[in-house]
């Protein structure tokens, strides 16, 4: 995977980067039309660039509707180009307006299996990182199951990316309730974590503010706008956090373009108020022995 930093030191990073900018989280309407989505997209990211910001994100399955029939219909495949009109879509809008875009997530195809995959351009252009959602959605509601493993093969690798505007530590959607993820890109020096997420309107009511607001570090969280028609109807909410919990920036549940300022410095001063790394025992955490 490129770029992928988990494992390495962080001096080894020498991206020259700006620690105060203009965030922007694109919560656009998702259709069955895979053209009017990607058009959608670049008007949504060319505005928020000519409004200052300076990395841009989309959210979670915002290609095709977030629902099985679609996933292979509009998968992408990264190395092939008359297959990657998102991915080419992004790089060149990343190029052009000299931003970073945290692209959401699409279904990838490799290898005859299909991932639920983010790609990271740099202002340049360039693939920077790509993750692909470690966690898959499975969840057993009597009447209302889903089984996002049914489509999509797992990814298994965490992707922290170190950019312009910052080090970035990704997940998609469900990875984020779990907290050792986060908790392993805060180790590792990431400023924020960003989720692009396309939660429910029941886990969405109960868990996306609660699970954006407790990582202590900033967390961007990029969904699609609701859209009570399809099948699956998405809360919303795209929302930007600072480290000691205090939203930054949030939409509601219809479309809309979340600008926002930050200010890593705000990481620096919670780690001083809050030493937890040096507070953490990890010898502790080890998973009891249930035999
Ligand atoms: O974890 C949840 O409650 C929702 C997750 C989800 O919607 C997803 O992973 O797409």
């Amino acid at each position: 995977m490129e770029s992928t930093a988990a494992s390495k030191p962080k001096s080894e990073y020498l991206v020259p980067r700006i620690s105060q900018f203009k965030i922007a989280l694109c919560q656009l309407l998702v259709t069955t039309d895979k053209d009017t989505n990607l058009n959608c997209a670049r008007n949504m990211l060319e505005e928020a660039a000519d409004k200052g910001a300076k990395l841009l994100i989309l959210p979670e399955m915002w290609v095709c509707p977030y629902s099985h029939e679609y996933y292979a219909k509009c998968a992408e495949e990264l190395d092939k180009e008359e297959s990657s009109q998102a991915f080419s879509m992004l790089s060149k809008v990343a190029s052009s307006r000299k931003i970073t875009i945290v692209g959401g997530s699409i279904p990838v195809r490799k290898n005859c299996k299909i991932y639920n995959t983010c790609c990271v351009f740099g202002p340049d252009g360039k693939l920077r990182a790509k993750h692909s959602k470690l966690h898959l959605f499975d969840y057993y509601e009597p009447g209302a199951s889903f089984k996002e493993s049914d489509s999509f093969t797992a990814g298994d690798t965490p992707t922290i990316v170190d950019t312009d505007v910052g080090r970035i530590g990704i997940g998609i959607c469900h990875d984020i309730r779990f907290p050792e993820l986060a908790m392993l890109y805060r180790a590792k020096g990431a400023d924020l974590i960003i989720y692009p997420g396309a939660f429910n309107m029941s886990t969405g009511k109960m868990l996306w503010e609660l699970e954006t607001k407790a990582r202590q570090v900033f967390v961007a969280v990029c969904s699609p706008c609701r859209d009570s028609a399809g099948s699956y109807t998405i809360w919303g909410h795209s929302m930007i956090v600072g480290p000691s919990g205090e939203t930054k920036g949030r939409a509601e549940h219809e479309e809309n373009i979340v600008i926002a300022e930050i200010d890593y410095a705000e990481n620096q001063l919670q780690r001083e108020l809050f030493p937890m790394l040096n507070q953490h025992k990890e010898d502790l955490y080890k998973l009891l022995d249930t035999e």
